[in-house]
């Protein structure tokens, strides 16, 4: 008889983080694939109601686990413990759990979800973080940087920072992100990374995460997020922005019933289902019309389609002003219903100008449609 695998605690967590895009489900997807990565639970977290990353992770050998609480500044901390205390019984139940990689939503604070893991006493004991990779993404990093706080926030207290797509960024730009992100963050190594491909042997094990060693900055952050302690405003704190529901200045225990949806309430998530088969020639148009005029309010679109004339799905991804090229998914995954979702991002935009804008589009140019061209 086979004897049951004995499970090894502390169980090593890799965080992965970057902005809205930067290149996270890419990286994981190459990741999952190594050697290295056999019996890893992945934990997503997404922002807004609907993610769809878990159908975007290939080849996990256990399903990855969505976490659905949206914002993570507010409710992902009990959502995260509990997922790591459901691993751990995995674990002592005989299940492989080598080690957890978290994926968090672009939109992400890291910093919450660091002090989860390591000073919460229950999941301290049996978790420990090995390292904080974070993505940047070449073409519109630096001006991410400079726009959002998160972003900042993510790449100071990474271990790693891999800049993705630098085969689609000018050189200049890429010096002017390097010397940006050294500003940021004097000690992690910076790797550029194709379209995931990462080796696995340099971004694992990078840990423990040494708050000292990040810089004053971080280490106020940890400590600002320390349990039953004040939290005293300060202004590069991404919560502390005034257009926050009203919520000015509030720290990590708010009591506020939180719309997942609404980080700050210019920025703002929804997912659009369609139950028949797309015409992509309208889709395609009114998208990159989208962006050509209102790119900037753009922060990401996502869509797994299901088009007419195409038995398997395709993907689609716009970062900000970028439409990267649609890819075509192996097949719809079991006990998913056949049908298109687009998740929007948006900063500035109502709903209402995206979904009747598609609408149009689509209808003129659907197959059979009588107004077609007229
Ligand atoms: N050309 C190029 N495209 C890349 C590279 N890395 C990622 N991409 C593309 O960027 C798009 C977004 O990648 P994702 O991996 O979905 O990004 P993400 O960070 O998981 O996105 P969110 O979860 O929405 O924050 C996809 O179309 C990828 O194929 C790269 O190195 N080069």
């Amino acid at each position: 008889m086979r004897r049951m695998a004995e499970p090894r605690f502390p169980i090593p967590v890799t965080l992965l983080t970057g902005f809205l895009g930067a290149g996270k489900t890419t990286l994981l997807n190459h990741l999952l694939q190594q050697p290295e990565m056999a019996g890893a639970a992945v934990l997503i977290n997404e922002f807004g109601e609907i993610g769809l990353d878990h159908l975007l992770v290939e080849s996990l050998e256990q399903e990855a686990v969505l976490l659905q609480s949206g914002c993570l500044c507010c409710t992902i901390r009990g959502d995260l413990a509990g997922a790591l205390q459901r691993l751990a019984e995995r674990a002592r139940g005989g299940q492989p759990v080598n080690r957890v990689v978290i994926e968090t939503t672009g939109l992400a604070d890291p910093l919450p979800i660091l002090q989860t893991l390591m000073a919460e006493p229950a999941i301290a004991r049996l978790f420990v973080l090995d390292g904080v990779v974070t993505l940047v993404d070449a073409v519109v990093g630096l001006a991410t940087l400079d726009s959002q706080v998160e972003a900042r926030r993510q790449a100071a207290v990474a271990d790693r920072l891999l800049l993705s797509k630098t085969d689609l960024a000018a050189p200049g730009s890429v010096a002017a992100l390097r010397g940006r992100l050294r500003a940021l963050n004097p000690a992690a190594p910076m790797l550029e990374v194709a379209h995931g491909r990462a080796d696995p042997a340099a971004l694992l094990a990078c840990g423990p995460f040494d708050p000292a060693a990040r810089g004053e900055d971080v280490a106020r952050w940890l400590a600002e997020l320390a349990p039953a302690e004040a939290h005293p405003h300060h202004d590069d704190h991404p919560h502390d922005h005034h257009h926050h529901d009203g919520h000015h200045g509030h720290g990590h225990h708010h009591p506020h019933a939180h719309d997942p949806n609404r980080h700050d309430s210019r920025i703002h998530a929804f997912c659009l289902t369609y139950d028949t088969p797309l015409p992509w020639e309208g889709l395609a148009t009114w998208l990159e019309m989208l962006s050509a005029t209102r790119g900037e309010s753009v922060l990401r679109v996502k869509g797994i389609l299901d088009l007419e004339g195409q038995d398997r799905p395709v993907a689609i991804h716009g970062v900000q002003s970028v439409w990267h090229r649609p890819t075509l998914l192996p097949a719809w995954p079991p006990g998913e219903k056949r049908r298109s979702r687009l998740v929007f991002i948006l900063r500035d935009l109502p709903r209402a100008v995206v979904e009747e804008g598609l609408a149009a589009f689509v209808e003129a140019t659907r197959t059979g449609s009588e107004t077609a061209g007229a």
